[in-house]
């Protein structure tokens, strides 16, 4: 079975990993194969020789013959312990005796780790900070006092400092410069500059005159809080945010009452715009879409849409602005119908190209049309990228030896781990929460992450409640440490601050989807490092990143893993007076070892966590036949190894009666699902909406 691959699922598994909504419904029934048929393998790197077969088999129950108990990472609790033979024990602590299992070693059969030849590209520049400060604009003086005394900052940015005097002459622009460069502010001090200037004093029940729109409901609370600071001293503008996840009603009476500065995700304002009647544009001045491109990619081009005609039919003049990191050609697009006549503002560094002139602000009428220009990215100089290659059974305890090291071993060190779904991200978290945190000291399970002072897992996704959502949100930006699993619901527009690390342990589907979750760390000058996790057979999408000008650098596996030398927890017990190794390779393997046995004992210490493994592996396997055509060469479910793949699960065995075959015909299915008025209004009604794609990799909002 180890070798198995591409199986269909038909009956309740079938179900189990339908495509679901951001709130985890099924999107709609669909017809199920009737027939198991099995794949034959087809040539990969990832296919090991066909010993394999015999690796991962359960064995027919058999006493052992030394008294063998649960393992944690203390170290202290178990008697013995035998890479081959074992027994399981439940996370909690609890002792429960269960059949000898025999488990495929890890370090074995695995495919060669290819070398590394990646081109070195130079890398887009963007000088962060200039040397003018927020005076030189002419802004009110209590704007200015509110920006250095309650914002506490003094200098500008090189996108503060070309984008807010374009707009505070009335231009409509599109702004393009790299993560967190300070794009809020670009575009929120020109609002309230010009709102608290306006001859007729606002007044509460006029209505929104500024309508800034935002992909996701965080980013809606981010935004909303820049600029309630801003407005400190002109208390008679009112901001207010919209954005799901809050009773309707009292969205209702908000809006009853008069919001001046709107700011909402696209989908609950075209719910309002359909369904109450308090909303007037009459007054609309502004039109803000940031992070533009991920507007889009979410599929709310027709919210967009509705949003733009609803505008339109009650105010034909009004300044638009179209923000993002990086542009798609879908903005583009977007920028023809949406802005007049707009300046493109984008601060890249050219001093490389012209030696003798300093880092430069380009601001050019014509927007960037040819892919070249919207395809390579500048990124943070402070952001150190890296890149690892992993064979699939190696991947979890890769994962966990990598937070173990910063998050243990290091100081004040804070992780965003990026997966591709929410239920890899409930895997991930449950399975950490209930095997890692026992290591650092914390009383072992059903102990809230913050319980532990050392390690603190998070999680962010979109089939969580919004209390929760938020509650996590704040936490995390407030905490000095810890580690924060998410989905992409937390890669755009964040500015969570002091986050060192960023690892994809999912591979992102598109270079701007690499660009903005690695660049939630290195924001505002800051320093920060990134780590991509490959598996050998995906060793080439280092070239395609390097095509879009973005330069990794190779840890070795061993090296991450080499971290399991520095804690005894994970030591092999030694029988007798056997002496322990020297902390060589062989030691380390043990440990790593040791280590996947924890995973694999708490997986296996129930029914139910088995299956919890196996709908979280499905989901992989389901959102990595999603990768878009022009990267399937690289990522394609044929390449995986499901024997393999299921280790990084902890499951001991490939577990059988997997589908990918159907995920062409599903896809198809999905997306004229997801295009029709019926699931349109659904998601207005229940869930922010998710992209085609997201849907099917399991991300939401
Ligand atoms: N002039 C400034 N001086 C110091 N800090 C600043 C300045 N402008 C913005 N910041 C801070 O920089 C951080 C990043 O800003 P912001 O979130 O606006 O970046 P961004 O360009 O929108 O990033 P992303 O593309 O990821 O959305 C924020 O914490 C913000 O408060």
């Amino acid at each position: 079975m180890a070798g198995a691959r591409g199986l269909l699922l038909h009956g309740p598994e079938a179900r189990a990993v339908a495509p679901r909504t951001c709130s985890g419904m099924p999107l709609a029934p669909e017809r199920r194969q009737a027939k198991a048929t099995k794949r034959k393998h087809q040539g990969s790197s990832e296919a090991p020789p066909a010993k394999r077969r015999h690796e991962t088999a359960f064995l027919p129950a058999k006493k052992p013959s030394v008294k063998e108990t649960q393992r944690t990472f203390k170290g202290n609790t178990q008697k013995t312990f035998s890479p081959k033979k074992y027994s399981v024990s439940t996370g909690g602590g609890k002792q429960e005796e269960r059949p000898c299992i025999k488990t495929s070693s890890l370090f074995k059969n695995n495919p060669e780790i290819p070398e590394l030849h990646r081109p070195v590209v130079k890398q887009e520049r963007e000088q962060v900070f200039t040397p003018e400060s927020f005076h030189e604009l002419g802004l009110h003086p209590h704007l200015i006092s509110t920006i250095t005394t309650v914002l506490k900052m003094s200098s500008m940015t090189s996108v503060q400092k070309q984008s807010i005097p374009v707009l505070l002459e009335g231009r409509d622009a599109l702004v393009r410069s790299q993560t967190g460069s300070g794009k809020t502010l670009a575009y929120c001090i020109p609002v309230v500059q010009s709102l608290q200037a306006l001859k007729s004093k606002i007044q509460r029940s006029d209505g929104p005159y500024a309508l800034v729109l935002v992909p996701t409901r965080e980013l809606a609370l981010q935004s909303f809080d820049t600029v309630q600071k801003l407005l400190k001293p002109f208390t008679w503008i009112v901001p207010g945010v919209l954005m799901g996840g809050e009773k309707r009603k009292s969205e209702k009476a908000r809006l009853r009452k008069g919001i001046n500065i709107l700011i909402s995700t696209p989908g609950r304002l075209v719910d309002h715009i359909k369904s109450t009647k308090n909303i007037r544009f009459s007054r609309i001045q502004w039109l803000v879409l940031d992070e533009a491109d991920r507007i889009l990619d979410l599929g709310f081009e027709k919210d967009i849409t509705v949003i733009l005609n609803a505008l339109n039919a009650e105010c034909q003049k009004r300044q638009n602005i179209l923000l993002s990191a990086t542009l798609t050609e879908g903005v583009t697009r977007l920028a023809d119908i949406s802005l007049h006549n707009p300046v493109s503002i984008s601060v890249l560094d050219k001093s490389h190209d012209h030696s003798n002139t300093e880092g430069r602000v380009a601001r050019e009428v014509a927007l960037p049309q040819t892919s070249n220009e919207r395809d390579s990215f500048a990124i943070p100089e402070s952001l150190d990228q890296h890149v690892t290659l992993v064979p699939s059974k190696l991947r979890l305890v890769c994962l966990a030896a990598f937070v173990l090291q910063k998050c243990k071993f290091e100081k004040d060190q804070k992780m965003i781990i990026f997966f591709s779904s929410c239920e890899l991200v409930e895997f991930h978290y449950t399975l950490f929460l209930h095997t890692l945190l026992s290591s650092s000291g914390a009383p072992a399970s059903r102990q809230l992450p913050s319980a532990s002072s050392r390690l603190k897992f998070l999680r962010l996704h979109g089939n969580m409640k919004q209390e929760e959502r938020t509650a996590v949100f704040q936490e995390f930006s407030h905490s000095k440490t810890g580690v924060l699993l998410c989905t992409d619901v937390a890669a755009r527009g964040l500015d969570l601050p002091r986050v060192t690390w960023i690892i994809q342990y999912s591979a992102p589907s598109s270079p701007a989807e690499y660009i903005h979750r690695i660049g939630r760390t290195a924001r505002i000058g800051c320093r920060g490092s990134s780590l991509l996790i490959l598996a050998p057979s995906e060793a080439e999408y280092v070239n395609s990143l390097a095509s879009h000008k973005i330069n990794v650098s190779e840890i070795k596996m061993a090296d991450i893993l080499s971290v399991l030398a520095r804690d005894d927890g994970f030591k092999r017990k030694q029988r007798g007076n056997q002496k322990s190794h020297a902390l060589g390779p062989q030691e380390i393997q043990e440990r790593a070892t040791v280590l996947q046995t924890v995973f694999e004992d708490y997986v296996h210490s129930s029914k139910r966590t088995v299956s919890w493994a196996k709908k979280a592996l499905q989901s992989f396997i389901r959102a990595y036949a999603t990768y878009p055509r022009e990267l399937k060469h690289i990522f394609h479910v044929r390449s995986l190894h499901l024997g393999h793949v299921a280790k990084s699960f902890g499951l001991r065995d490939a577990p059988r009666n997997l589908c990918v075959t159907s995920m062409k015909k599903r896809k198809t299915n999905l997306r004229s699902i997801m295009q029709s008025p019926a699931f349109c209004l659904l998601r207005s009604r229940h869930t922010p909406p998710c992209p085609a794609n997201e849907v099917m990799r399991g991300i939401s909002q």
